[in-house]
């Protein structure tokens, strides 16, 4: 691990400041380089220059939080999602390849429609509203979260993307509560918590330690509540022929299906993600 350091020490100091990029993020590239052995030496060669010596220090502290395992999306604050840049925190959840692919698929499935009405239920950085409200030719669409931080960020990322999204601090476990009647949508898409705390111990330790654990956990005896919850709520407020999307808890595939089945909903769709597994349903109202 040392001599790990001082090589990414030493290959910082001829990077290159070629780049208009802040140079803490360019030094923090060059350390992830060594350590996850994604670039070649010759790549970081090939871009060197020397570095300022006042940077070195903020190069020390990237490089200790990388060691220590901080998510790489944390360090710099940033997090790629379906082709754009999300800002993300402690509060929000880091946007997963599994999520662009739901995102893909209702992209796909309602391109051609026009003026759609979306709600997206626990937003989180806002990847999934704001990639729909900019794909999907438009729509309008509001997205909640019980998170006030996490609406906060979600709200910044729609600023800088440029997108209007309607962003509504609410808990979904209320929502005959605080739901209008009049509010219908065309799609109503989730990606609630669905991870059993007994599922914690195959988890990497740093998700544990750095995401959000009100984004990724339920209650054991109940991990489905989000889903049967959703349902509840789309069978108020999906407009007819509208069509619910749920990311889905792989080792709840069937049970998930089945309670969607007995709360009324037909046409129910089960997908596998790309590494071949069920990771998403889709479903609509069979009225
Ligand atoms: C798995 S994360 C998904 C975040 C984002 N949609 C994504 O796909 O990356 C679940 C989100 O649900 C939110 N959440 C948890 N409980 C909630 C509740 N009762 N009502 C509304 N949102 C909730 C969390 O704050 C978190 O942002």
């Amino acid at each position: 691990m040392k001599d790990y350091k001082a090589l990414a020490e030493r290959y910082a100091q001829s990077l290159s400041s070629l780049y208009d990029a802040d140079e803490s993020k360019q030094l923090f590239l060059m350390a992830y380089s060594f350590i996850t052995q994604r670039k070649t030496i010759d790549y970081a060669l090939e871009k060197s220059k020397t570095v300022d010596k006042n940077v070195l220090p903020k190069f020390e502290l990237i490089l200790n939080d990388l060691l220590t395992g901080k998510p790489i999306q944390h360090i710099i604050g940033e997090a790629d999602f379906f082709g754009l840049r999300f800002q993300v925190n402690e509060h929000t959840l880091i946007p997963r390849p599994e999520t662009e692919e739901l995102v893909d698929w209702i992209i796909r499935q309602h391109q051609h429609e026009k003026s759609l009405s979306i709600l997206d239920i626990g937003t989180g950085s806002g990847c999934i509203a704001i990639t729909l409200a900019q794909h999907l030719e438009s729509a309008r669409v509001d997205a909640l979260d019980i998170s006030n931080a996490a609406i906060a960020t979600a709200r910044q990322n729609a600023n800088r993307l440029h997108v209007d999204v309607n962003f509504i601090e609410a808990d979904v476990l209320e929502w005959d509560v605080f739901m209008e009647q009049s509010q219908q949508y065309d799609i109503i898409v989730s990606n609630p918590p669905y991870i059993t705390p007994k599922e914690q111990e195959h988890m990497h330790t740093n998700v544990l330690r750095y995401e959000p654990h009100a984004a990724l956990f339920v209650e054991e005896h109940n991990p489905l509540l989000f889903y049967a919850t959703t349902a509840d709520l789309a069978k108020q407020h999906l407009k007819d022929g509208g069509t619910m999307y749920f990311e889905i808890n792989q080792y709840l595939a069937e049970q998930t299906m089945d309670l969607i089945r007995k709360k009324g909903f037909a046409d129910i769709v089960l997908r596998k993600d790309l590494n071949a597994v069920e990771r998403m349903i889709a479903a609509r109202m069979d009225f």
